[in-house]
């Protein structure tokens, strides 16, 4: 068992990040950062790896992101993480409910490069329902390149941007990337970005998570993931079609019962 701390050093819940409380998501869990203790050898050889891979693999298409998509195909290592048990018990304590990794082959991991050149994403909200971010390397000379979080409506942030308007400074909350720490966040429907980057470089891991209790909750729409994976000679579409009928309808049915029990139920006093 490894050993992870009590509580994450930071931790924001989902309502204080959008002023109100939403029903779109999978918990009540906004963003936590924590010390992972993951394995530094696995991490380095990922990185390696990943680096080159870089040449070949990674594609910057849109959001300014440069990354290699489905990167658990191409570094089998980062398997390990992504099934290793400890970690997502852990991550299902921290998003107070059952996490698994993300299932589809395109989206369950990527790894980041950002930098003045390969650029750093611009503000968007994510399709997954949560991410954990893992640094693999930070570079010391780095200016930029911090999380950045809206802490607002996302819809309102966004048509702010869309009219050429900047962003009030006061509701972008920073938090720093640290080589040994994870961060975890239910990014959906969270404006968010990367701090641009003037210097230095940055190398993350990023691993998907949705709920196991409503795998429904998702907004990576096909249009979306076209636009990130159509390269991908991969049948991702027939993965996801799949995957509705098999895990996302009958977990749907079988919370719609549970709902309609609960309202007869306490429509009957009982
Ligand atoms: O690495 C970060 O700081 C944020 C990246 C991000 O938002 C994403 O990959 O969707
Ligand atoms: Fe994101």
């Amino acid at each position: 068992m490894r050993n992870y701390p009590a509580s994450p050093d930071v931790q924001l819940p989902r309502k204080d990040i959008l002023g109100y409380e939403s029903a779109w998501n999978i918990s009540p869990f906004g963003l936590a950062q924590f010390e992972h203790n993951y394995d530094p050898d696995l991490l380095l050889k990922i990185e390696k790896k990943a680096l080159a891979l870089k040449e070949t693999h990674a594609i910057h298409k849109h959001l300014d992101l440069t990354f290699i998509t489905g990167a658990d195909r191409f570094i089998p290592e980062i398997g390990e993480l992504i099934r290793d048990s400890d970690r997502l018990r852990y991550l299902s304590e921290v998003i107070g409910t059952p996490v698994e990794p993300y299932p589809f082959s395109v989206v369950s991991s990527t790894v980041t490069f950002m930098g003045p050149t390969d650029g750093s994403v611009s503000w968007h909200g994510d399709g997954v329902p949560v991410t954990e971010l893992i640094p693999l390397s930070l570079s010391d000379d780095l200016q930029g390149g911090h999380l950045q979080v809206y802490r607002g409506n996302p819809d309102e942030g966004r048509a702010f941007l869309n009219s050429g308007a900047t962003l009030d400074p006061e509701k972008i909350e920073p938090f720093q990337h640290r080589l040994g720490y994870s961060t975890v966040g239910q990014f959906l429907g969270v404006l968010h970005r990367t701090a641009p980057i003037t210097q230095g470089t940055r190398t993350t891991l990023v691993l998907n998570l949705r709920s196991r209790v409503m795998p429904w909750v998702d907004d990576n729409r096909l249009f979306y993931l076209a636009a990130d994976n159509d390269h991908d000679q991969s049948n991702w579409v027939d993965e996801i079609r799949a995957d509705v009928y098999d895990n996302q309808l009958p977990a749907y049915r079988a919370f719609e019962e549970r709902s309609t029990k609960r309202e007869k139920d306490l429509a009957h006093g009982s």
